[in-house]
C-alpha cells in the first residue's frame, strides 16, 4: 500500500539530515515541503517568529498541542535550555510514530516528549501525570475549532499562571475566529497579531500570541 504523507516526509529526514542536529532536521523538512510536497509544518517563515518568541521566553515548561509530524516540537525542543522540558500532544498514533521518529533523529528525545492522546483527555491529567505545576509558554497548532475549548480548560485547571504565553498558529488560514475573539476580548489575556504567511505559501496567515494576565 502507499506510504503516507507523514512517512515520506519522515524517510527525506532519515535520507537527508544529520543525526542530533536539529537545525538540520529543520531544514530538510522544510525544504522538502517547499519544494516536493507540502505538508501543514508552521514552516520556517512562522516558525523565525516562534523561534523568537521562544527564545525571548526562555521557558522551562512548554506544552503543544497538535505535533502532527513534530517539526514544531524540534524547532521549539532545540532552544529549550538543560532541564526544560516540551509535552506535545497528538492523538493519532500514525502521526505520533512518525513524529516520535522524527523527535528522536533531530536527538531531542530527553527534552521533548510526545504524548499519545486528546487534548481535552491530557491537559486535566497533566499535573498528576507529569507534576506539573504551570506552564510557561503553549503553542497551539491541531484543529482549529479545537482552539477555544482548549485555552478554557488550561484555565480551568489553573495551568496558565502570571506571564504564561500563547502562541497560536494559523489564526487567519484556516483561521480559528471563536479563539481570536475569546483572547482579544478578554481582560484576562493581553493579545497581539503577528502577520506572515501560510507555510511555503504566498498565501496570508499569522500567530497571535496571548499574555495571561492572571
Ligand atoms: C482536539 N484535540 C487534539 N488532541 C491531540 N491532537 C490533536 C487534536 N486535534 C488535532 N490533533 C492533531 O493535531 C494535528 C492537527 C493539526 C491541524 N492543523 C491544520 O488543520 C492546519 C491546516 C493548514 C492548512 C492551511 C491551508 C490549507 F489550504 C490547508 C491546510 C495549515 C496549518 O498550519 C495547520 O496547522 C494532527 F494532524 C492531529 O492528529
Ligand atoms: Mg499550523
Amino acid at each position: 500500500t502507499r506510504t503516507t504523507r507523514p512517512q515520506r516526509l519522515l524517510k527525506a529526514v532519515q535520507d537527508r539530515a544529520i543525526r542530533g542536529n536539529p537545525k538540520s532536521v529543520i531544514s530538510v523538512i522544510d525544504h522538502y515541503c517547499r519544494n516536493q510536497e507540502w505538508a501543514m509544518n508552521v514552516g520556517d517563515e512562522k516558525g523565525f517568529i516562534l523561534d523568537s518568541v521562544v527564545s525571548e521566553l526562555n521557558p522551562q515548561t512548554v506544552l503543544e498541542l497538535g505535533t502532527y509530524c513534530g517539526y514544531s516540537a524540534v524547532r521549539i525542543g532545540r532552544l529549550l535550555h538543560s532541564g526544560a522540558r516540551l509535552l506535545t500532544l497528538e492523538f493519532n498514533p500514525d502521526y505520533a510514530a512518525v513524529a516520535r521518529e522524527v523527535i528522536s533523529w533531530a536527538g531531542l528525545e530527553n527534552t521533548v516528549q510526545l504524548v499519545e492522546g486528546a487534548s481535552g483527555d491530557w491537559i486535566p491529567r497533566l499535573r498528576e501525570h507529569f507534576g506539573i505545576h504551570t506552564f510557561d509558554f503553549i503553542f497551539l497548532d491541531h484543529w482549529k475549532e479545537g482552539y477555544l475549548a482548549d485555552i478554557k480548560l488550561l484555565e480551568e485547571c489553573r495551568l496558565l499562571r502570571k506571564g504564561t504565553v500563547l502562541l497560536a498558529d494559523n489564526v487567519v488560514c484556516p483561521g480559528a475566529p471563536d479563539y481570536l475573539e475569546y483572547v482579544r476580548k478578554s481582560p484576562l489575556y493581553d493579545s497581539r497579531y503577528f502577520k506572515s504567511h501560510l507555510e511555503y505559501t504566498k498565501a496570508e496567515d499569522g500567530l497571535e500570541k496571548s499574555v495571561y494576565l492572571g
